[in-house]
């Protein structure tokens, strides 16, 4: 395993620029997820660190060695795209051997054999090894192109959205084996996606990609509790957090540069007696089973809270709302308390 380290890199494609002074240190057997929305350039850094780009400025670092100029055969990293691309004429077990059976690997046939069965048992598809690839699900497919990154013990594996082509309940399977997995083998995992609870869920740190620059990175409880900016708040939570208005709250006490403040859903203390400062209406109420979502109208602003379903709170109640761990944003978005 290595660490990888990203300083300064940019890259352009004409106008438009891709990724940004990105500089990124990953330790090693860190498991690095970067989130962005569509074109906030997390694919091309991770072509970066592949080789699949080169770089217009900045250098790449694996395991302390400079691979700004090496091709990606040379940077002992396996890369994961979005969506399988497996050999469909080979079965699942030539399948996974095939890295190990390149001309320039040339691996014994029986360490192929012990490789291919222990990341078969990992992923859950020893009894498929016999299996065309063409006969097996979308999910059985995607663990098998896992399964081919796996096999070669690289220092660095790549990840672009890995779990996007599943639907949502193999999506969490996979997502709790690949966890256990990187876990298992402490590898060094930079992967990129749009979805929240990957993110949340298998990061050690997050980085927050906006038009090609890394706003912040940290642990996903930092980025959640603690974000730099309203884009990085807006990015974590679902529902989203609460953006309000500063002059909704006037009786708060804030940073004189407040000019909205969020709030999280289960940041707001909803109280049935019309006691409280700001008071604010129920109109609507989304039930989740464990949990309610309360829509509420404060002077036309609504407001999304997460409340117990044994609050007995109704559509149409009149409720007092006070905030609990309010985060204040300049009009610039920029974060002040
Ligand atoms: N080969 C290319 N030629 C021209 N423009 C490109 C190329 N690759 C990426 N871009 C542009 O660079 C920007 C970043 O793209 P990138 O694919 O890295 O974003 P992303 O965050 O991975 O998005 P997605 O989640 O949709 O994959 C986009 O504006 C994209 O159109």
């Amino acid at each position: 395993m290595a660490e990888i380290t990203l300083a300064q890199v940019s890259k352009r494609f004409g106008p438009v620029t891709a990724v940004a002074e990105l500089s990124l240190a990953i330790a090693d057997g860190e498991f690095i997820v970067l989130l962005g929305p569509t074109g906030a350039g997390k694919t091309t850094a991770l072509r970066l660190v592949a080789g699949l780009e080169t770089p217009d400025a900045g250098r790449v670092f694996i395991g302390g060695v400079d691979v700004t100029g090496l091709p990606p055969a040379a940077r002992d990293v396996t890369f994961v795209f979005q969506q399988y691309s497996l050999y469909p004429h080979l079965s699942v077990f030539d399948n996974l051997a095939f890295p190990l059976r390149s001309p320039t690997r040339r691996t014994p046939e029986d360490e192929v054999r012990r490789a291919v069965h222990e990341v078969a048992r990992l992923l859950r598809i020893e009894d498929k090894l016999g299996s065309r690839a063409t006969q097996l699900s979308g999910g059985q497919m995607q663990r098998v192109a896992i399964g081919r990154a796996l096999v070669r013990r690289p220092s660095v594996y790549l990840m672009d959205e890995p779990l996007s082509s599943l639907d949502a309940k193999l999506r969490s399977e996979l997502r709790i084996e690949l966890k256990r997995i990187q876990q298992d083998l402490g590898a060094t995992m930079l992967y990129v996606t749009h979805d929240q609870t990957e993110a949340m869920t298998l990061a050690s740190r997050i980085g927050v990609i906006n038009q090609g620059r890394l706003v912040q990175i940290g642990t996903p409880r930092s980025i959640y509790e603690d974000p730099a900016d309203i884009y990085v708040a807006t990015r974590l939570g679902s529902p989203g957090i609460n953006l309000l208005p500063r002059a909704l709250f006037p009786a708060l006490e804030a940073p004189s540069a407040t000019a909205t403040i969020g709030v999280r859903t289960e940041h707001l203390a909803i109280a049935k007696a019309n006691t409280g400062a700001v008071t604010g209406k129920v109109n609507w109420i989304e039930r989740l089973g464990d949990q309610n979502h309360l829509h509420i109208d404060v002077n036309r602003q609504q407001i999304v809270s997460l409340v117990d379903p044994d609050e007995g709170l109704d559509v149409g109640d009149e409720v007092a709302v006070t905030l609990r761990k309010p985060l204040f944003f300049a009009a610039d978005g920029q974060r002040v308390r």
